[in-house]
């Protein structure tokens, strides 16, 4: 059976800063071809433009599927399920699939849809990605128009007012694989820290929580969590259900200087391991001392002709041979982490 495609969610509520962080992403995608599905409610088409409007060879136009009957999570079955089927029967498929959801819209009930059959045969949440706008959870406002979302939320007769943005908030926080801090350039370095913490307290364990300002992150810290989130609902408990409308934009451009200083990768070259098991243990510790987010590569183990795949993402270090060992007979892994990682103390550690 041909291996599943990944599918990566990206949820956080309107104006958090989803579409700048996918335009990113599609702009550094290093070849890789992403198709997108944009759920859009309300302002009909302006996020599907300005992804197909980044002119990058890797975001063709007739990769980008809107979904524009509703929220995905209340039209899963006759909307997002159809849509999904289309793009996995496609000739050329997709290496990745990235799924926008609208401002308001609950991640759980999406991945639920992915044990729907026929589906989830083909394609597996490879993590959900929760966009918050670090100054408005700082600000304990949660979005930084609420008017706007309470506005949005007011005209849908069927809309639970009465759960406050903050509970939506926790769901949304409940279901993420990685916490993204977006606007950090809206906030100083001692408050973007305390919120970096206290998300991580309050979310699952293993999440990761990464800071950053207009949505700059590295392709490959936001896709291949290969996490399969769809298999492991119930930690990801959800405590509102309800049906929304989507959300204003934020026309606010701001003019930014951000290097792409925040993150720093590196490669860590060694001999042979003579030991899988324990050497996969041996990068669990380093990376739990470290604070590094994701480390993969492949090792030579001594007396086997195939090579060794690592990857880790967070704590978790996978492990796997998955074909000859081409090229010298050494470990080559890459380490990615926030600015300030020790490379030489990783590295001697990895020895
Ligand atoms: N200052 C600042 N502005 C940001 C940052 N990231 C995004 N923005 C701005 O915030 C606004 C909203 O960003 P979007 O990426 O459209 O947010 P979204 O989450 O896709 O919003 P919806 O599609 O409305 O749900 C835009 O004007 C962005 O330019 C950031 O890190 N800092």
């Amino acid at each position: 059976m041909p291996a599943k495609i990944p599918a990566t969610v990206v949820t956080g509520f309107l104006g958090a800063g989803k579409t700048t962080l996918i335009r990113h992403m599609l702009q550094n995608a290093k070849g890789k071809r992403i198709a997108l599905i944009i759920n859009e409610f309300g302002d009909l088409g302006v996020d599907g433009d300005i992804l197909k409007g980044c002119g990058n060879e890797t975001c063709r136009e007739e990769d980008v599927v809107e979904l524009s009957n509703g929220c995905i999570c209340c039209t899963v079955a006759d909307d997002f399920i159809p849509t999904m089927e289309k793009l996995l029967a496609r000739e050329d498929k997709p290496d990745h699939i990235v799924i926008e959801t609208s401002g308001l819209a609950l991640p759980q009930p999406l991945v639920r849809a992915f044990n729907w059959p026929g589906i989830s045969t083909k394609v597996t949440v490879d993590g959900v990605v929760t966009v918050v706008d670090g100054r408005a959870v700082q600000d304990g406002q949660f979005a930084h128009d609420v008017a706007a979302v309470d506005a949005q939320r007011a005209q849908d007769e069927n809309l639970d007012h009465e759960t406050p943005l903050s509970e939506l908030f926790e769901d949304q926080i409940a279901c993420a694989d990685m916490i993204v801090v977006n606007k950090t350039d809206l906030l100083e370095a001692p408050e973007a820290d305390d919120l970096t913490e206290r998300l991580k307290s309050t979310c699952r364990p293993g999440v990761q929580v990464v800071k950053t300002a207009m949505g700059v992150l590295p392709v490959d810290v936001l896709l291949g969590q290969g996490i399969g989130a769809e298999n492991n609902l119930q930690s990801r408990h959800e405590v509102h259900h309800h049906h929304h409308h989507e959300d204003d934009h934020d026309d606010h451009n701001h003019e930014h200087d951000h290097g792409h200083d925040e993150f720093q990768s590196f490669v860590v070259t060694r001999p042979e391991i003579s030991d899988a098991k324990a050497f996969a243990d041996q990068v669990a510790d380093v990376i739990r001392s470290h604070n590094i987010l994701r480390l993969k590569g492949f090792a030579a183990v001594s007396g086997k002709p195939m090579r060794l795949t690592l990857q880790a993402v967070g704590p978790r270090v996978d492990t796997y041979f998955d074909g000859p060992l081409t090229g010298p007979r050494e470990t080559r892994l890459v380490v990615i982490g926030e600015t300030g990682l020790d490379a030489e103390a990783i590295t001697r550690a990895l020895q």
